[in-house]
């Protein structure tokens, strides 16, 4: 059996915090705001993942009322997730995800965000896309008062 998921999630950009998207800290003069680094592409492919499986989503497993989840490296919860997914019986078919960020350019960071998730997966690179967009202005994301991701996955079954 074949199983799809959706992820989504937004974070508010201020000062005074690190930009982590899929793992990689860029270089940008603002950075996401949340209880844990704000990945906001992480936690896009963790919902979808979970939703997938049929395994709820990222706040059930991991509350932002948990002081162990402040400032946590959001790959670690992925790294979590992956298990639990691998746990139900599934194995990842595909990623795909897109950030709605009007600035910094993302294009030069997205193979390394690639990378990062399909290790703490443990899957083939193949099997994951990222992608980046702006929203040419528009919205919060465009004002750029914060960022955005969605992420679709595919699992499939392995008995
Ligand atoms: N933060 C971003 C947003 C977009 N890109 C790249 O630019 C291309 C064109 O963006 P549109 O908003 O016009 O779709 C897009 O395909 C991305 O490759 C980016 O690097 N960083
Ligand atoms: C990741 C968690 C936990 O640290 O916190 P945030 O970084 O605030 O992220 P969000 O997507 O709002 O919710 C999931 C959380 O419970």
């Amino acid at each position: 059996m074949m199983r799809i998921g959706i992820g989504y999630d937004a974070h508010r950009l201020v000062e005074g915090r690190s930009l982590v998207l899929g793992g990689i800290n860029i270089p940008f003069d603002l950075g996401l705001l949340g209880h844990s680094d704000a990945d906001v592409l992480t936690h896009a492919v963790c919902d979808a993942l979970l939703g997938a499986a049929g395994l709820g989503d990222l706040g059930k497993h991991f509350p932002d009322s948990d002081e162990r989840y402040r400032n946590i490296r959001s790959l670690f919860l992925l790294e979590q997730i992956g298990e639990m997914v691998r746990k139900a019986g599934y194995a990842v078919v595909n990623i795909d995800a897109v950030i709605v960020a009007q600035r910094p350019r993302l294009a030069p960071f997205v193979g390394r965000m690639v990378a990062n998730l399909a290790e703490v997966l443990e899957i083939d690179p193949v099997r994951v896309n990222v992608k980046a967009t702006t929203t040419e202005g528009m919205g919060f994301e465009g004002r750029g008062e914060g960022m955005s991701a969605y992420a679709v996955v595919l699992l499939k079954n392995l008995e």
